[in-house]
């Protein structure tokens, strides 16, 4: 997966199809509510898994009953990739799931 930085207008068009994802300060994010901090945790570790399977991590926040994430690629100079989206379209599938929106 190419890991050159993505254009303004290809993240927009990609923010699209996530819906509750945006850009924040070079960074893609999405702050996820669960019902219960137990199951808050348990989006943590799943997420945690996905990220060392993709080798891509995410700052990851686990709140009360949130988990945040942000990410971007270090390796792109701190840029905005598909990789980034890669792990964002992975989340997304598993939070529902969880309980999560
Ligand atoms: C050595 C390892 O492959 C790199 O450090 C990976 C790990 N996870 C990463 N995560 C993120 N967000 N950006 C990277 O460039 C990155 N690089």
């Amino acid at each position: 997966m190419a890991t050159e930085p993505l254009s303004q207008k290809e993240i927009e068009d990609r923010l699209r199809e996530l819906p509750g994802w945006s850009l924040d300060d070079n960074r893609i994010a999405r702050t996820y509510r669960l019902g219960t901090h137990f199951a808050a945790a348990a989006l943590v570790v799943h997420v945690a898994g996905i990220q060392d399977e993709l080798d891509h991590h995410s700052d990851l926040t686990l709140g009360y009953n949130t988990v945040a994430l942000t990410v971007n690629t270090h390796s792109a100079g701190g840029a905005v990739t598909d990789l980034d989206f890669e792990l964002a379209r992975r989340v997304e599938d598993i939070a529902p799931g969880h309980g999560a929106s």
